[in-house]
């Protein structure tokens, strides 16, 4: 039988870590640019995700050195207003990343106002031009979440190659890139979806897997095969507390280890962010 001792993926450590090495880099080349490197955060409405996600990444920009911008729009705010605060800060100088915070309004087009963000600015990674880079596994900037998933597992020295990996969901903001970027590493992967039938009976064949649905607890330990390695990106809001898309103490019982929330893949998809503007900065040099 299986070792029951279920090890804790640690991303707010991880993330720490990768923080404090970003604000040497940072400290080492502000004098040869002239200004700290700039990250600028369009937000529509009100996502509850969204504003645990706009917080945190202020506290971090300040706390490694870094400017922020946010622009925080009212969620009535018409497309053309939003595409001409893009126009300004694509031609910003102090600016350095660009991030629109979804979902967005229904009555705005995301892949519209995506499209208009310059690609060397996307610090998302979810402009076509990085997606296509993706794709094709040529560098470029990187979808964050799913980048701060690689990096923790690669942290713990977790090898995906030739694993059968299952992701829970094909959003482009996480489940796909999240998929390409396993099989770029070689594992053997499938991606379920809202339309996959006996979600159970798919998610027991994995040694990987990963939930990214936005589902409160969805996973439970029965659907986990004993000894996976279980990564929950799903950060839900149930009155006051944060929960995941795993159901945290069955998975707990079957899982070899397992990313918790809050301090699993949040801190890191936001240390991912910070690392992304930074090398945007540097290639300014
Ligand atoms: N930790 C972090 O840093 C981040 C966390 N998140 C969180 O991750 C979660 C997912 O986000 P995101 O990808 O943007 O969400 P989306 O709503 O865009 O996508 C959800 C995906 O889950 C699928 N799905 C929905 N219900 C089920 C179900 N019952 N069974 C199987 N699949 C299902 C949907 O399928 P279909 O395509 O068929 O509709 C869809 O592909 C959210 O909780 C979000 O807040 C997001 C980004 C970063
Ligand atoms: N364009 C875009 N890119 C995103 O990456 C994106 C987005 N839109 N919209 C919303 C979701 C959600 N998201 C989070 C990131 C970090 C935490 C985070 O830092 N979480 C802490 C929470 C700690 C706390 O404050 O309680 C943790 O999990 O430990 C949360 C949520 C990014 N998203």
């Amino acid at each position: 039988m299986f070792a029951t001792t279920c090890q804790i993926l640690d991303g707010k450590a991880k993330a720490k870590k990768i923080q404090s090495a970003l604000s040497d880099r940072i400290k080492a080349l502000q004098p040869a640019i002239g200004r700290p490197p700039g990250l600028a955060v369009l937000m529509v409405g009100d996502d509850p995700a969204s504003a645990v996600y706009v917080r945190n990444k202020e506290k971090a920009c300040e706390k490694i050195g870094m400017a922020s911008f946010g622009r925080h729009f009212p969620g009535d705010t018409g497309e053309a207003e939003i595409a001409a605060e893009i126009d300004r800060l694509n031609r910003d100088e102090r600016v350095d990343g660009i991030l629109i915070q979804l979902p967005l309004p229904p009555h705005l087009d995301a892949v519209r106002l995506l499209h208009l963000i310059d690609p060397d600015k996307d610090a998302d990674g979810l402009h076509p031009v990085n997606l296509g880079r993706l794709v094709r596994g040529e560098p470029g900037l990187r979808s964050c979440t799913p980048a701060g998933v690689m990096e923790l597992l690669k942290e713990y020295e977790i090898s995906v190659a030739g694993k059968q990996a299952v992701v829970v969901g094909r959003s482009i903001l996480v489940g796909k890139p999240l998929a390409l970027m396993l099989l770029e590493e070689n594992a053997t992967v499938t991606i379920a979806h809202s339309k996959t039938k006996d979600l159970a009976s798919v998610t027991k064949n994995a040694d990987i897997l990963l939930a990214a649905v936005g589902k409160a607890e969805l996973i439970t330990g029965e659907m986990v095969k004993p000894g996976a390695v279980v990564v929950d990106v799903g950060i839900n809001r149930v009155g006051e507390r944060l929960v995941g898309d795993v159901h945290y103490p069955s998975v707990f019982e079957v899982a070899s280890y397992l990313t918790p929330v809050p301090g699993g893949i949040g801190p890191m998809t936001v240390a991912m962010l910070l690392q992304n503007t930074v090398e945007s900065f540097e290639r300014k040099r």
